[in-house]
Parts: C-alpha cells; sequence; structure tokens
C-alpha cells in the first residue's frame, strides 16, 4: 500500500504510566487478570516454528520465584531439528519480509503496541508478575510501558532512519541511501529480567527488514512467548521471527555455528556475551559476512554524593535504585559514596531506617516494595557475596536475611565497607544488596577516580550535589565510568525515547536501545547513484589540446 503516498507515521509518545492505587479499575483488571493465570497455570508452551506450535515432549520448567514448588509453565525444548527448521523458515520468508513496504511493517509494530498497552496489558504484567517476579508498579514499567514505547519508538526511529539521504546531487543525478537488512538471520538471546528488552531484542532487527530466531530465557519463557503471540496478532508474518525455547548453549551454537548467521541481539551477563563473541570470531571463516555483535550486559552502579548533597532525597533515590526488583536491573545502584560530613550527619541513619521499612514479600500481594529474586543459583550467589562480605569485615547496617523455603526472599542489604575493593564494591551482585564506602570530604576528586578505576563496568551512575562545579568535576571525571550518567537523579529508570540506554567497557557494545543508534547496527547501507543524463564523448576536456 505504500507505493502510491510518502505516509507520515503518527506523533510517538511514551505510553502514560497507570497507578494502580487501591480501587482503581486498572488495579481491579490486573487483580483479575493475575487470578485467571494462576487458576490454568501451569501453562505448556510450545516452540512456535513458521507460526505452527512444535511440542519435542522434552518438558522443562519455568517456576514461579515467589512459590517455587509450582511452574508457571512447562516449555518443550527445542530439538537441533526444530532449530534447524527455525533458521530454515526465517530464511525462506526473508525476501517476502524484506520487499514488504515500510508501511506495512510499521503498522504491525504500531499494532503490536496497541495490543501491549490495550488487550494484553493485564495478561502481560500477570506473566511478568508470576514468572519474573516483579511486582505491579515493575510490572507495569516493563511489559506495558517499557515494551509499547519500544515497538512505537522503533517506527519512529525508523522513519528517521530511512529519511536519511545522502545532501547533494550532482545536475543529473539522484543520489539515494537504501538500509538493507542483514545478508542472513539474526539470533536474539534475550535475559530473564525485562519482558520489554526480549520484545525488542528480535523486533528492532525485524522493523527494518531482518528475521530472527528467538532464544528466550528459561526464566522468561512464558511472557517471552506472549510477546511473541501478540507479534503475530498483530501481522508479522509467521516466519519472520521463530521462537525456539530450550537449552541455551546448545540453541545458541548451533545458530552461530551456520553459514547464515548475520547477527548477534544479545542481553545479559558480560561473562556470556563475551564466550558468544569468541564463538563467533572462531567461525569467521564459515560465515558469508561480518556478523554484527550487538550486546547490552553488566554492570556495577554507583551513586556518588558530594558534600553539598541532600541526605533525605539522596536516601530515597539509593533505596529505590538499589532495592527495586530486588537489584535484579542492569542499571540497579549496588555501590555507593558517602562523604563523612554527611554519614555522620544523618546519612547512616536515615539509610539504615529506611531500608529496614522496604518490605519484601509475593508479588502476588500489591502492599509489598520488592519480591524474590529469581532463582535457586540467584539466590545462594547473593547469600553466599553477603556471606563473604561480612567475613571480610563488612558492617551489616541492614538486612542480611535470606529465606528459600517458599520463594527466593532476599531481605534489602546495606553493607558498609572500609575497604573500597571489597567483592560487593567491585563484582556485579545482581540482587538486592547496596555497599556503602564513607570518603573524607577533601577527597572528593580523588573518590570519583576511585569509581572510575574500581570495576570493569560502565553502565548507569549518578552525581548528587548541590554545587555546580562539583556537578562538572564529577561529570567530567565521569565521563567514561557510565552509558548512562544521572545528576541528582537514581541510576535506574531510563526511559525509551528520553534516556536511550547502554554502557561501554565490559558493560557492552553501547548501541543504545531505545535510540536511532541501535537501527544502523540491523542495517547495512546501500549506496544507489542513478544517471539521467547520458555522455557523448569519453574524452575528458583535460584530454583536449
Ligand atoms: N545492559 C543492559 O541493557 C542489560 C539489561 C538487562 C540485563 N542485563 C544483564 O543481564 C544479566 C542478567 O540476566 P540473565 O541472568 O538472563 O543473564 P544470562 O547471561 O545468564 O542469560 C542471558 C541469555 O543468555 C543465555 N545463556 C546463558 N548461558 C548461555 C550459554 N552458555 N550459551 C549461550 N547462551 C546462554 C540465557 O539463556 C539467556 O537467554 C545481568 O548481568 C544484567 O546486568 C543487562
Ligand atoms: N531500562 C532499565 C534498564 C534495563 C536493565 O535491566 C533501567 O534503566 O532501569
Amino acid at each position: 500500500m505504500a507505493q502510491l503516498a510518502s505516509f507520515k507515521i503518527p506523533v510517538i509518545d511514551n505510553e502514560p504510566m497507570r497507578s494502580y492505587a487501591p480501587d482503581t479499575a486498572d488495579r481491579k483488571g490486573l487483580e483479575a487478570a493475575l487470578a485467571k493465570m494462576q487458576s490454568e497455570l501451569p501453562f505448556e508452551v510450545p516452540a512456535v516454528i513458521n507460526g505452527k506450535p512444535v511440542k519435542s515432549g522434552d518438558l522443562q520448567p519455568q517456576p514461579m520465584p515467589h512459590d517455587h514448588a509450582n511452574n508457571l509453565c512447562t516449555y518443550h525444548a527445542s530439538t537441533p531439528e526444530t532449530v534447524q527448521a527455525a533458521i530454515d523458515g526465517a530464511l525462506a520468508a526473508k525476501s517476502a519480509w524484506e520487499d514488504m513496504p515500510w508501511a506495512d511493517r510499521a503498522a504491525i509494530f504500531l499494532k503490536a503496541a496497541d495490543l501491549v498497552t490495550g488487550k494484553y496489558r493485564f495478561e502481560l504484567m500477570a506473566a511478568t508478575m508470576l514468572g519474573q517476579g516483579k511486582n505491579a508498579w515493575q510490572a507495569e514499567i516493563d511489559a506495558a510501558a517499557e515494551l509499547g514505547d519500544f515497538f512505537r519508538f522503533s517506527v519512529k526511529y525508523v522513519e528517521e532512519l530511512y529519511q536519511q539521504q545522502p545532501p547533494r546531487n550532482s545536475p543529473g543525478v539522484w543520489n539515494r541511501t537504501e538500509f538493507r537488512p542483514l545478508e542472513g538471520f539474526v539470533l536474539a538471546v534475550t535475559p530473564f529480567n525485562f519482558t520489554a528488552i526480549g520484545g525488542n531484542l528480535v523486533g528492532a532487527p525485524a522493523i527494518v527488514g531482518n528475521v530472527c530466531v528467538w532464544k528466550p530465557s528459561p526464566m522468561g519463557t512464558y511472557s517471552s512467548y506472549l510477546v511473541h503471540k501478540i507479534l503475530l496478532e498483530a501481522g508479522l508474518p509467521p516466519s519472520v521471527v521463530q521462537f525456539v525455547p530450550g537449552s541455551p548453549p546448545e540453541i545458541v551454537k548451533q545458530c552461530i555455528d551456520h553459514r547464515a548467521f548475520a547477527g548477534l541481539h544479545f542481553t545479559g551477563s558480560t561473562q556470556v556475551f563475551r564466550s558468544l563473541w569468541k564463538q563467533i570470531a572462531n567461525n569467521l571463516d564459515i560465515y558469508k559476512g561480518y556478523p554484527r555483535i550487538v550486546g547490552e550486559t553488566g554492570g556495577k552502579n554507583f551513586h556518588l554524593y558530594h558534600p553539598t548533597a541532600d541526605t533525605s532525597s539522596g536516601v530515597i533515590q539509593a533505596i529505590r535504585a538499589a532495592f527495586e526488583y530486588s537489584g535484579q536491573k542492569c542499571s540497579a545502584l549496588s555501590r555507593i559514596y558517602v562523604p563523612r560530613s554527611l554519614w555522620e550527619g544523618s546519612f547512616r541513619d536515615t539509610l539504615a531506617a529506611e531500608s529496614n521499612k522496604v518490605t519484601v514479600g509475593p508479588c502476588t500481594s500489591f502492599e509489598y516494595f520488592t519480591g524474590p529474586v529469581i532463582g535457586k543459583p540467584a539466590f545462594d550467589r547473593i547469600k553466599s557475596v553477603i556471606a563473604q562480605a561480612k567475613a571480610e569485615g563488612g558492617e551489616i547496617l541492614a538486612g542480611g536475611e535470606c529465606d528459600d523455603s517458599k520463594g527466593y526472599f532476599i531481605k534489602p542489604t546495606v553493607i558498609v565497607t572500609k575497604d573500597p575493593k571489597s567483592v560487593t564494591m567491585v563484582q556485579e551482585i545482581f540482587g538486592p544488596v547496596l555497599t556503602v564506602y564513607v570518603y573524607e570530604d577533601a577527597d572528593f576528586e580523588a573518590t570519583c577516580e576511585l569509581i572510575d578505576t574500581t570495576t570493569e563496568y560502565g553502565l548507569t551512575g549518578s552525581i548528587f550535589a548541590n554545587d555546580r562545579a562539583a556537578l562538572k568535576v564529577a561529570a567530567h571525571k565521569l565521563r567514561n565510568a557510565a552509558g548512562n550518567f544521572y545528576i541528582n537523579d537514581k541510576c535506574t529508570g531510563a526511559v525509551v525515547g528520553q534516556q536511550p540506554f547502554g554502557g561501554a567497557r565490559a558493560s557492552g557494545t553501547n548501541d543504545k536501545s531505545g535510540s536511532m543508534s541501535i537501527f544502523y547496527r540491523f542495517t547495512s547501507a546501500r549506496s544507489i547513484k542513478e544517471n539521467f543524463v547520458e555522455p557523448t564523448e569519453f574524452h575528458y576536456p583535460s584530454n583536449l589540446l
């Protein structure tokens, strides 16, 4: 339909956040969706190849983190034959999909966004709450608002990308740029912690004409399956995104070992990303081209407080950043640097008192500020890191208790350390653990250098100060310490279209999801020059005598 006019897309804006306050229609709608889902589980999730369910019979569980004896779903682990069928099906669909006019591709993603924020809002949130342990507010941020925003803003950014055309044409010439999809298929390997990121890791390559194989996180299988279903309902041709749950190393290796592998869109831990990059590098001789590798990975995010910072709001921002979703955002705060004057003023007591007020419980009860951690390996790892910090001389200011009898619950924990290179100041924990280092007021600049050199990561960080000169110093000295840098605000909560997200160093390739940059990575530009004037003589004037 796009061939007879150049259409304008609708105005794109962020999805308004709903409050889920008591007695609202949204609270009731979400409660009803939760009750319905709980009455129907466990769901059975197949692989979906060319739009059709494929059941291997090898059923794997996705337990609910707040109640690990019960599964949200069981899923059919994909066999090598299923993965092969997924790749073949995607490649067969490639030509028709990349020839689909832009307006039609855009319409599919605009419709998917409306399904996410309308018809499926509560169901997708309920799946994210039960399966990934989010409370209502965190599920709203993720599965409703951010996923809707990713799909809508992708349309806006791709529209702008396609409008980027050569600025000059010589007389008798028309220069054009075509943003071709990659030659082959894109593999999306997605994390457990954001339903929206799963959708975006397939959505971003697909909207520019790529075909994808989607390997979801085992711990986010059911919500990923719903997102895939929504994309199909929105009109995505059935073979464009193939859904292959199952064993991560095997499925991923099979895809990476394929000659037509053209790109990796990964979000997850630094360690897994590095291992995949190495596998890809080892395969360079078999590929048709050089695969695009996009990976957003771990973080060790900080708040730096200047002596002029406000204690009361600074503590609130720290509690939210460190403990919402039990510290399982890649952007979560895990180390803070507080000057002695503030610490011995009221920062220490306020932080202890406020941290002790943070409630932890099942995400099905709305009153809890935060819920469980995702699973047993995470629970055991976080528990042992707290023990190690204590053994190294860390003082537990709040929390420290862990209970996995029914769900994987860890009390928000605050550790005070005298060693700025102690384990919980350096390693990514991905749990509700915040470590405090108190610095001497005179050492503000040296503390900036300490923050910059303490970890291998560079994802998010914040400076809190009421002194412009201090803000300037921190912004300069911490330039490479965070890809998302906040001034007098917490280090979590980036919004699509407002704070493009991603970090460098060990935190990833920093291709900034939620911005136009990401679409350059999944396109390969072709420059086209068309000449309208036929030459009549091969000599140039300089050849004449
Ligand atoms: N920077 C960002 O934008 C961002 C966003 C979200 C999460 N994260 C990071 O993700 C991590 C948490 O997510 P996670 O626990 O899902 O990460 P993870 O690395 O364990 O898993 C990510 C994906 O890789 C797969 N995987 C795991 N092991 C694999 C292997 N050996 N071979 C192939 N695939 C494998 C998983 O099944 C999953 O699909 C944290 O480190 C967090 O910081 C980063
Ligand atoms: N958008 C998120 C980051 C996602 C990582 O898990 C934030 O900034 O809080």
